[in-house]
């Protein structure tokens, strides 16, 4: 293997984006030896019979001891305990870092317990699917997508870029960017739709079993895509809430002022209020589709492993 990003990389969680982020460190020669750790043995199983990695463990030592770069691949909840838990086992000078959809949060909870915080490079890939547990990554999940970094002001030069590296090699692009701003963008691009969803699909369910199967035999394509979003994974988004309550709230009231303009442009008959809206809105789709933004993670994967 040619310059790998890294000798040997530690992986703590092997769920979607753990599993993902195995299959394309082998895949695409980001590391040389690959061991992953999960408290949940089935997953330690099951990751062990897909051959993610050349070590499936549910033993810290084992996974960390000689790591040079550990990525903790957990809900956010749990981050704080799992950095206690591996902080002991650390080889020095090695990276830690993370993919949690929260970044304040993370960093507060894990920092305390890392001896060299300077190396401690968080991160976020924004690509993912509503799936989760390790049948359901792929090694083409981080192309083209993007990975923000959010290093300390402190950080280690050469620990900020050797995660660069690493991310780029799997096919993602790198920005860096402040906790707090990437807190506050995430909570309107990510958290809020996520919210939404949850929301109109639970209004649908609420309304009883006959207007349930209707919504599900006439359910338009805007509906469908709600249905998927709700589909994802309960224990990672009530993590991603707590932990990003400010943001996500102070968002939500902005929504919530923004449905109110909506709903009196209905209510008076405001075509041409409606009309120069949705006109806006339809220019930041177009926006996105132009700037190659606009592959929906599962079946841009899918298609590009053929699957
Ligand atoms: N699912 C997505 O689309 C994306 C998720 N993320 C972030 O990635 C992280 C992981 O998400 P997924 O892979 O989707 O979750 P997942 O549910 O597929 O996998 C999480 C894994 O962590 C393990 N785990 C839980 N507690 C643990 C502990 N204390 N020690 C060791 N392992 C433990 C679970 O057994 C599970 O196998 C989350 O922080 C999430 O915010 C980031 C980008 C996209
Ligand atoms: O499935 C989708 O549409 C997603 O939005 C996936 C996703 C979920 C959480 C993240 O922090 C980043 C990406």
């Amino acid at each position: 293997m040619a310059d790998p990003a890294c000798e040997r990389l530690a992986l703590i969680g092997v769920g979607l984006i753990g599993s993902s982020i195995a299959r394309a460190a082998r895949q695409f020669g980001a590391a040389r030896h690959v061991a992953v750790m999960d408290s949940s043995q089935e997953v330690v199983r099951r990751a062990s019979e897909l051959g993610l990695a050349d070590v499936a463990t549910q033993d810290y030592a084992q996974a960390v001891g000689g790591a040079d770069l550990v990525i903790v691949c957990t809900p956010v909840g749990v981050c704080g305990d799992v950095a206690q838990s591996l902080a002991p086992h650390l080889q020095k000078g090695a990276v830690v870092s993370d993919v949690g959809s929260v970044k304040g949060a993370v960093v507060a909870q894990m920092t305390p317990h890392l001896t060299e915080p300077a190396r401690f490079i968080p991160a976020h890939p924004i690509a993912g699917t509503e799936f989760s547990g390790p049948d359901s990554g792929f090694a083409t999940l981080f192309q083209n997508r993007w990975c923000i970094l959010t290093p300390p002001e402190n950080a280690d030069a050469a620990a900020v870029e050797k995660l660069t590296k690493f991310w780029m090699r799997l096919g993602a692009n790198v920005e860096t960017m402040s906790v707090a701003h990437h807190d506050a963008v995430l909570a309107l691009t990510s958290h809020l739709p996520h919210l939404i969803a949850y929301n109109i699909v639970g209004t649908a369910d609420d309304f009883g079993d006959e207007t349930r199967s209707e919504v599900i035999k006439f359910s338009a394509s805007g509906f469908r895509d709600f249905t998927r979003i709700a589909a994802s994974d309960p224990i990672m988004w009530r993590d991603i809430f707590l932990a990003n309550k400010d943001a996500v709230l102070q968002m939500l009231g902005r929504f919530n002022e923004d449905l109110s303009v909506l709903q009196r442009m209905i209510r008076r008959g405001d075509g041409e209020g409606l009309l120069e809206f949705f006109s806006r809105t339809r220019d930041i789709r177009r926006s996105i589709i132009e700037q190659g933004q606009d592959t929906a993670a599962p079946d841009f994967g899918r298609r590009a492993e053929g699957r």
